[in-house]
């Protein structure tokens, strides 16, 4: 009886909009290093994870369970057990995760109580249906691809989860062969969360793993969709630097913040002068943004001296962003340097290491590497080159190579990906460069894999070019406005082109 001498019947608000169950669930493995990868996950962004122990040592699987209990308790994790409601109550875990064979979930309501989650494993509507009248807090469902990670029976597909979707009102967590690849599918198909065991815990890096997955939920934010932030000099003239960043940011449906690196006089015809901001108003500047705005990407343009790419890859690596996309900027279109000597060293030895996507045109790559680009084979080991010396992707773009189609190569650590364009003859270039990087980061924010956000943000900058218009008496700017309205807001991109 309650305080007010009512029969108090708790109501547990499942309704999906409120449930915790979203974004990247993480299901452990029985690897080695286990409480270390899952809180490399955790620090990139994993919020649920669930200790799936199949195996026979019941003390063993409760000393595990019990270190990653802490853990998640410490860092404010869900942390759910699987199939066994014996070992979740001896945890006091925050809930249990039952497949079909593991348990009637009433059961595990009545010994959990109201307050504790409890999922339930699915594979056709009937059994989601029925779990959800059963009561469940949410489901799983799968196997979405195939998998190394267990023995399934049945291939539900994206497909299949989009056929519950309207008739499941609580959350559905996919699993089964998800990678940051295919999960575009799997949240398109309306899923609130991707549940994986491989693609994090078997990814050399698990937070920059966890952090690629969490993005992909950008794809249904609300406008502005996704946060970039470009760090990168001024150009007066506004078709190139943090200007065209931000139009390409806020045309492509983003959010732009910038930091400001270097004062440039600049119109059409070239730089006139250049003022280096102090690389404490630099650090000063990123204080301010990554303290504050949720920045989803990050874009580098122009970073004028050795100190200024120092504090900018300190800064980094302090806020722990790592969707960064550097555009090694050297030398206006004019010709006017962008970089002091000392800086393309450092360049090298700070920033490339905390750099997801290296994007230098020929002479930026030939000046990193050392090499003389004339054909897509040196482009190809430009990309090896600067892969190795810590890019994790690198795309060389070939638009200074004369002949034939504008052809770049995106180089991943392991495969070559071309995309080409029709080369456009025309002068209004100023901001090319700027635009295809910045567009590419803004993709990333919007939740699109690597590939996709590299073919949509070539199509985007083919049709900027196309469409430039002569203004000023120089290089006039490309047209993200027309582009945007161009390529517009469509869906995945399909990867080459
Ligand atoms: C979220 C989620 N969905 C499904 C599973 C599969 O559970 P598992 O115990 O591996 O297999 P079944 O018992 O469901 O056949 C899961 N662990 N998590
Ligand atoms: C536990 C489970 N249930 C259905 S598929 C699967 C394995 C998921 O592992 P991975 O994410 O490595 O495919
Ligand atoms: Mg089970």
């Amino acid at each position: 009886m309650g305080s007010n001498g009512h029969n108090l019947r708790l109501v547990v608000n499942r309704d999906k909009q409120d449930s915790p169950i979203r974004g990247v669930y993480l299901v452990t493995d029985h690897g080695d290093r286990l409480a270390e990868r899952v809180e490399a996950a955790i620090d990139g962004g994993v919020r649920i994870v669930q200790y799936r122990n199949k195996g026979k040592d019941r003390a063993q699987r409760y000393a595990v369970g019990e270190e990653l209990r802490d853990l998640c308790s410490r860092r404010g994790v869900i942390f759910i057990v699987n199939d066994d409601l014996d070992l979740a109550l001896q945890l006091k875990a925050d809930g249990i995760h039952l497949g079909q064979e593991d348990g009637d979930p009433r059961i595990a309501r009545r010994e959990l109580g109201p307050g504790r989650i409890i999922g339930v494993s699915t594979h056709t509507m009937e059994e989601a249906l029925a779990a959800q009248a059963a009561g469940a807090d949410y489901i799983g469902f799968g196997a979405m691809f195939p998998t190394n990670s267990k023995e399934i029976g049945h291939l539900a597909g994206p497909e299949g989860l989009a056929a519950i979707r309207s008739r499941i009102m609580i959350p559905i967590v996919a699993i089964g062969g998800i990678s940051r690849d295919n999960g575009p599918r799997v949240v398109d198909a309306g899923a609130d969360a991707l549940a994986v065991i491989s693609a994090v815990l078997a990814h050399p890096d698990p937070f920059l793993a966890a952090t690629e997955l969490g993005l992909l939920f950008n794809r249904r934010a609300p406008h502005p969709r996704g946060a970039v932030l470009t760090i990168a000099g001024s150009d007066s003239g506004g078709g190139a630097g943090i200007q065209a960043d931000l139009k390409t940011a806020t045309l492509l449906g983003s959010y732009g913040s910038s930091v400001i690196t270097a004062l440039t006089a600049q119109n059409t015809r070239g730089v006139s002068g250049i003022h280096g901001v102090p690389p404490s108003f630099v650090a000063e500047q990123l204080d301010a943004v990554l303290s504050d705005i949720p920045v989803d990407t990050v874009k580098t343009g122009m970073l004028f001296s050795a100190e200024i790419i120092a504090t900018v890859a300190d800064k980094l690596a302090e806020y722990r962003k790592r969707i960064v996309v550097v555009d090694p900027v050297m030398v206006a279109k004019g010709g006017a340097p962008l970089i002091d000597r000392g800086a393309v060293n450092v360049l090298k030895d700070r920033l490339m290491p905390r750099t997801y996507l290296l994007t230098p045109n020929i002479p930026e790559a030939e000046r990193l590497t050392g090499l003389t680009i004339v054909d897509e084979e040196g482009m190809q080991e430009a990309a090896r080159r600067l892969f190795r010396l810590g890019a994790r992707n690198v795309l060389v773009k070939g638009g200074h190579l004369v002949a034939g189609d504008a052809v770049d190569i995106l180089f991943d650590g392991s495969a070559f990906h071309r995309f080409t364009a029709p080369r456009i003859l025309s002068k209004n270039t100023h901001g090319t460069g700027c635009t295809y990087a910045a567009a590419i980061a803004t993709y990333l924010a919007q939740g699109e894999p690597l590939r996709e956000a590299v073919g949509r943000a070539k199509e985007f900058v083919t049709a900027a070019i196309r469409l430039g218009q002569p203004l000023g008496r120089g290089h006039g700017p490309v047209n993200h406005l027309l582009a945007a309205l161009e390529v517009g807001d469509q869906g995945p991109g399909t990867g080459d082109r």
